[in-house]
């Protein structure tokens, strides 16, 4: 269902403190700018079979969010492959493809041509999105003018309208206000019981140990265990000294 192959992520850093776009275009044309680069996914493969929930655990700055956006096609990685058969659903930097200038009306239909939607599919879908995200009132309102949350909670009703086949999630269980929060997460829930892939990252290993099949440690850019949920947790918890 997802196969990830000798994924490496490197990304390009400048050397020198910049402090503004002019500085950077500036130091830039009189050839001074300086790059090293930092890899944040060293050789990573595995594969995620049909129907399982996959987590992704490890310290902060370990590659988690990196990898799920590698897998989601947000990012190009530098050397690898990775293969996924099926419609993906990422749940990542929600409303990331939104027009500001539009009302959320209008943005329904873009991004659910972006996530591969139909008019057809929208146009029956329209009422339920607009339900779920109780936007009310708004929905013909710019999306500049609304909350961050609002916008997510947006994002979230568009992305999971149609059952996916695959759903990537980065930290689950936190797209809104504790009301919203509490909807979504049922809604993923509901998900992850059903015939969906599941690939999600959480620092809270014990709902990972709870909701996942299989469990992948990231240490560094790099596989430190992957395997069984209770083996992989208990060995990071371990580790962590909890
Ligand atoms: N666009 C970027 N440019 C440069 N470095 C980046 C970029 N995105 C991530 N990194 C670096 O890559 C490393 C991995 O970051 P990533 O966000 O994937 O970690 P994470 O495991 O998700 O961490 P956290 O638990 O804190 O969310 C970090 O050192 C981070 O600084």
């Amino acid at each position: 269902m997802i196969n990830v192959e000798n994924i490496t992520m490197d990304f390009k850093m400048t050397n020198d403190k910049i402090n503004s776009l002019k500085e950077t275009i500036v130091t830039a044309l009189s050839g001074k700018l300086q790059y090293h680069y930092f890899r944040a996914l060293n050789n990573v493969s595995f594969c995620v079979s049909k129907g399982e929930v996959f987590g992704l655990i490890g310290a902060n700055g370990a590659g988690k969010s990196t990898l799920l956006k590698v897998i989601s096609g947000i990012l190009y990685p530098t050397k690898g492959n990775v293969i996924i058969s099926g419609h993906i659903a990422p749940l990542l930097e929600l409303g990331a493809g939104f027009d500001p200038e539009l009302s959320a009306r209008e943005n329904i239909y873009l991004n659910g041509a972006l996530l591969g939607y139909s008019k057809e599919l929208i146009d029956s879908k329209f009422e339920e999105i607009v339900d779920f995200s109780e936007l009310g009132d708004f929905i013909n309102v710019p999306i500049r003018n609304y909350s961050s949350g609002m916008v997510m909670r947006l994002g979230f009703s568009i992305a999971t309208i149609v059952v996916p086949e695959v759903l990537i999630v980065d930290e689950i269980l936190s797209v809104g206000d504790e009301h919203f929060k509490r909807k979504s997460g049922e809604k993923m829930q509901s998900l992850m019981n059903g015939e969906t892939t599941v690939l999600f990252v959480s620092h809270d290993i014990l709902q990972v140990r709870q909701l996942c099949n299989r469990v992948l440690w990231l240490e560094k850019g790099e596989i430190k265990l992957i395997g069984d949920s209770m083996e992989v947790c208990d060995a990071y918890l371990d580790s962590i000294g909890e």
